[in-house]
């Protein structure tokens, strides 16, 4: 007797011990005994209840990735979270192997004990150059025999993970884990890859503006990671799901730029599409629009720019009535906006309607802590794109951490992926790089050189690369293999500031 009946039959007692509630033929013991029974039932009930939730539609909802093998490894189920960390399809997966997959190279998953539960941080990854990170744990199902069954392996989204322990980090006060930090974004995009106390503090700022509807100014050099930032916002934003417009305005020609952006009604002008045009903004409504290298727009462009800031409205070319607009602004530059207001080519109020919330990102020489781990990933990401098995040598790294990085972060990119493509052996070396990075150029003849200079400056280099790598003057000095007053005495020498402190 299940389900419905039981629940029938529970309502009907009820209703029968309600009626003979207060009548005098029966005895207060048989009422006892009456509740009993309905007591015993709805009991019964309810562990018929919890015996057949539907299971499958819960891990179904689940927020965490879940995906099921057979004890031959043949995948049996995959949740829709675990599709979407990892960007593949169910019928590319369901009744093939893990083996299969991975040889296809549709998802890269790092070796996994079948036999022995076990939770490993950072072993998905896709091989279409995305490199997902999730925390993983296997757990294998025996029958009663004690043969594996089958095993299930759950993923936890660390992006999730990171917001959490950002809050509770909050919480707490507490100094925040470097992991979290390293990366940064949703699996499968592009993440922002920065530790250094200077990408932190951006990383907070991201989680705190985003959700907010505020207008935000990022600043910095060429290839700092502007982009990246403005990325991160989106994502974040509540409109993470709506359109996300980018705009290079120093890209569009300045006659054209005032159609793109803001549209023309019809017959605005000779050539014009006879129909009319929305133009960028009204394509961005209700999502983000990012204007980049914001510095270039023209004074006219401003005051319109201004108008949509300010009235939530803009004015088609030709148009007689606004246009409502719901478009969150994010504008980049990598121009002094402070020094081009006093040069009167930028309008105060406009930068302070833009810079609601600053960003300044700041050139890669002035946080190298992130070099290691940029080169890191850059060159795992390139050797897989390029299908190349390739070791950075020791010596190659530390020359990359003393560089200036003058082109930044997509300087970088460039020329690892330049030396994956280009390198003849096994590893890369140092001399794949120093020639291109300006390092040890040998003098020709009748130029001006001094032996020392270039000693002082190879030697500086070194030390700067040491204390980033290590972190502490001691350190530095053990992996130089030096006494730690030499490093402080050269450090002073060659004016190298030291922000690490050996614990
Ligand atoms: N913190 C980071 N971690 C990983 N990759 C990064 C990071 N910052 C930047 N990049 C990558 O470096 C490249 C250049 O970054 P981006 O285009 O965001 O720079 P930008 O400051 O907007 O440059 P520009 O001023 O020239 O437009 C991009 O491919 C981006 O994904």
């Amino acid at each position: 007797m299940y389900g419905e009946e039981v629940w029938l039959k529970i309502q009907e007692l009820k209703r029968l011990t309600e009626e003979l509630e207060g009548k005098p033929l029966i005895s207060g013991e048989d009422k006892t005994e009456l509740k009993r029974c309905a007591g015993e039932l709805l009991r019964e009930y309810n562990a018929y209840k919890a015996e057949n939730i539907n299971f499958k539609a819960v891990v179904d909802n689940l927020v965490e990735g879940v995906y099921v093998t057979d004890r031959r490894d043949v995948t049996q189920y995959v949740n829709p979270a675990y599709l979407k960390h990892t960007g593949t399809q169910r019928e590319k997966v369901l009744g093939r192997t893990v083996q299969e997959i991975v040889d296809e190279g549709i998802l890269y998953r790092e070796p996994q004990n079948g036999e022995q539960r076990k939770s490993t941080p950072d072993v998905l990854k896709s091989r279409d150059g995305h490199v997902i990170r999730g925390y993983v744990t296997s757990i294998p199902a025996f029958d009663e025999g004690g043969d594996l069954r089958r095993v299930i392996v759950s993923v936890f989204d660390t992006q999730k993970l990171k917001i959490r322990e950002d809050t509770s980090l909050h919480r707490h006060g507490g100094e925040e884990p470097i992991e979290i930090w390293e990366d940064f974004g949703k699996e499968g995009d592009n993440p922002m890859i920065g530790s250094d106390p200077s990408m932190r503090k951006i990383k907070r700022t991201i989680l705190r503006a985003a959700p907010t509807d505020v207008t935000i100014l990022i600043t910095g050099e060429s290839g700092v990671g502007k982009e990246a930032v403005a990325d991160k916002i989106y994502q974040f934003s509540k409109r993470g799901d709506g359109p996300y417009v980018k705009v290079n305005c120093a890209a569009i020609p300045t006659n054209l730029l005032e159609s793109e952006l803001f549209g023309y009604e019809k017959g605005a002008f000779t050539g014009a599409n006879p129909a009319g045009k929305a133009g960028l903004f009204e394509l961005a409504d209700h999502g983000t629009i990012l204007l980049d290298e914001i510095g270039d727009l023209s004074p006219e462009l401003q005051i319109k720019l201004l108008r949509v800031l300010q009235q939530k409205e803009l004015m088609r070319i030709g148009a007689t009535r606004p246009t409502r607009l719901d478009v969150r602004i994010i504008a980049a530059t990598n121009a002094d906006l402070k020094k081009k207001i006093l040069e009167g080519k930028f309008r105060e109020d406009l930068y302070y309607r833009l810079s609601v919330v600053l960003v300044d990102v700041p050139p890669l020489r002035e946080r190298k802590q992130d070099i290691g781990r940029l080169t890191g990933y850059y060159f795992e990401k390139y050797c897989l794109k390029h299908g190349r098995k390739l070791r950075l040598t020791d010596e190659a790294r530390m020359l990359f951490q003393s560089y200036e990085w003058p082109g930044n972060v997509r300087e970088l990119q460039n020329v690892i992926e330049n030396a994956v493509i280009c390198s003849e052996g096994e590893q890369v070396e140092a001399a794949g790089f120093s020639e291109r990075l300006g390092f040890e150029t040998p003098p020709t003849a009748g130029e001006p050189f001094s032996l020392q200079s270039a000693l002082d400056s190879y030697e500086k280099g070194l030390i700067e690369a040491a204390l980033a790598e290590t972190g502490g003057v001691r350190r530095a000095a053990a992996f130089l293999n030096v006494d730690p007053s030499t490093i402080s005495r050269k450090a002073r020498k060659f004016c190298i500031r030291i922000e690490h402190k050996d614990k």
